[in-house]
């Protein structure tokens, strides 16, 4: 009877154990794949800074600067580097990039308000770095402060670059992150830089907003062309100074464009996205642009902001000589900053500079350049570009997604050492005449773009989590 009772007790106390196991095993399984949602008024931490003086980041960004999954480092001096632990270490972790710095701006070029005020007007909120790139460092920040409030824990560890000197090629602030990730033998999935956007109503002819993703930049180069002549008295000129033969030779150049490349690097896979929202004959002409490349490169040229994926752009950008009104001026040099088309190399281009300006007296040097990026993938399996691109249709499924080149260049440069795929992309909604806003007057953010900034990268953070993508059911895109 006794060993009865001592049996019936065991297996009483087995079934309850396994029962609080089960319990314990489902809980945990629900919490592991909840996915936070937030729905709630941002409440923006953009607005509360406006006539504040200095409040600090751990201040607004409490749990961030915190939380023991957060590693925060300063880079070369004023960059920051956070470094989130994923709880899964088999999964590669990706990185978001952002920069602190921003061009000059001076509330007398006739800004609405004062352009380091923050001030919301109207529902935007002014100021210089809104749309370039304070947006994607607050973005990031409040976004990660958000899910570490509600008790997130990614399974994908990420890094966050914040370089504080994008505006003048990255140099201490991404060379010295990537510097610092690669000697701790990090390796991304795949890098989220600034670049371009989701552009509404800025390309002619398309039906409905295209969110544009840089997989490659431009190259680059910077160049000093000079001409000497004899100093001497005004009143005695010879019939040419160095003034006057190198105007000619920047005359020449500006002239003589650069050849048109359309249709030969990734913009030919822009147009092929973006094809089937075209009305005919433009739809048509997109989904053979082996036919119509110089139809459509003649009518694109025409404005600069489509000229720029239409060829290599030259743009002199400053020009020094003379230093009295009654001197004949012995030297002027003069900077020439060109955007380097992916069909093109940069060695082509400094031959193409020299025999369009065809003068030996002019000097030419070459100040800084590159090629134009590695195209990062951007088929079904591209883990970065699917993660990007489905969180942006869950957020705004009006918009057709296309891979594209980013015209300008960017930190994420620096970076190509530990990814392959390098993706280059503000969540920031560009309407007409707001493209002139990047480092113009009058740069500004709308309230409600900004909310959907954060809310971009809060479920891009968490979709990242997955392991695989799911396998696609969709074939070709679209035509
Ligand atoms: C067919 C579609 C038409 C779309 C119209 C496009 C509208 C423009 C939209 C977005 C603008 C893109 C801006 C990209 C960000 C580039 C960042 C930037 O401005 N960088 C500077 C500074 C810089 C950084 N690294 C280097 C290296 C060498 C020279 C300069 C820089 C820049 O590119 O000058
Ligand atoms: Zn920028
Ligand atoms: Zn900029």
């Amino acid at each position: 009877m006794l060993v009865h009772n001592k049996w019936r007790i065991i297996r009483l106390l087995t079934l309850v154990g396994l029962s609080l196991l089960l319990v314990l095993l489902i809980l945990f399984i629900v919490v592991m794949s909840r996915t936070f949602t937030l729905k709630e008024n941002l409440g923006l931490q953009f607005a509360q800074w406006e006539n504040t003086t200095i409040i600090s980041a751990d201040i607004i960004f409490p749990n961030v600067f915190s939380s023991s999954l957060v590693k925060h480092e300063v880079v070369g001096n004023y960059s920051h580097l956070f470094t989130v632990l994923g709880t899964d270490p088999e999964l590669v972790p990706y990185m978001l990039l952002a920069h602190i710095d921003v061009v000059p701006a001076n509330e007398v070029d006739g800004w609405e308000a004062p352009p380091f005020s923050a001030k919301e007007l109207n529902g935007f909120i002014y100021g210089r770095g809104t749309i370039d790139n304070k947006q994607c460092v607050m973005g990031i920040l409040q976004a990660v402060e958000y899910l570490l409030e509600r008790g997130y824990v990614p399974r994908r560890g990420f890094y966050i670059g914040l370089g504080h000197d994008e505006e003048v090629y990255g140099y201490n602030g991404a060379v010295n992150i990537a510097k610092v990730l690669k000697s701790g033998g990090v390796k991304l999935q795949y890098i989220l830089d600034e670049g371009l956007a989701v552009m509404d109503g800025i390309i002619t002819g398309l039906n409905g907003p295209a969110a544009l993703i840089g997989v490659s930049e431009k190259g680059q180069a910077t160049v000093k062309l000079s001409a000497s002549t004899r100093l001497g008295h005004s009143s005695m000129p010879p019939k040419e100074n160095s003034i006057g033969i190198l105007a000619a030779a920047i005359t020449r150049l500006e002239e003589s464009p650069m050849p048109r490349l359309f249709g030969y690097g990734p913009e030919q896979s822009t147009f092929e996205h973006l094809a089937h929202k075209f009305q005919f004959p433009l739809r048509f002409m997109m989904s053979n642009l082996w036919l119509f490349n110089p139809l459509l490169s003649r009518v694109m040229e025409r404005r600069p902001d489509m000229n720029a994926f239409v060829r290599t752009t030259t743009a002199v950008t400053m020009f020094n000589s003379g230093v009295k009104v009654n001197v004949l001026p012995s030297h002027a040099e003069a900077f020439v900053n060109l955007r380097i088309h992916p069909a093109q190399t940069l060695q082509e281009v400094l031959d193409l500079i020299k025999s369009t300006i065809s003068d030996n007296r002019v000097k030419l040097e070459l100040v800084d350049g590159f090629d134009s990026l590695p195209i990062s993938s951007y088929d079904e399996q591209s883990f970065g570009y699917q993660i990007i691109k489905k969180t942006l249709l869950d957020m705004f499924p009006q918009v057709t997604v296309a891979p594209s080149i980013c015209i300008g260049n960017t930190d994420s440069r620096h970076y190509m050492d530990l990814t392959q795929d390098i993706y280059r992309f503000n969540p920031t909604w560009l309407r007409p005449g707001e493209p002139e806003r990047i480092h113009g007057i009058n740069e500004r953010m709308s309230v409600q773009n900004y909310e959907e900034i954060v809310l971009f990268y809060f479920q891009l953070i968490q979709e990242s989590d997955i392991r695989i993508l799911p396998p696609s059911h969709t074939g070709q895109h679209e035509l």
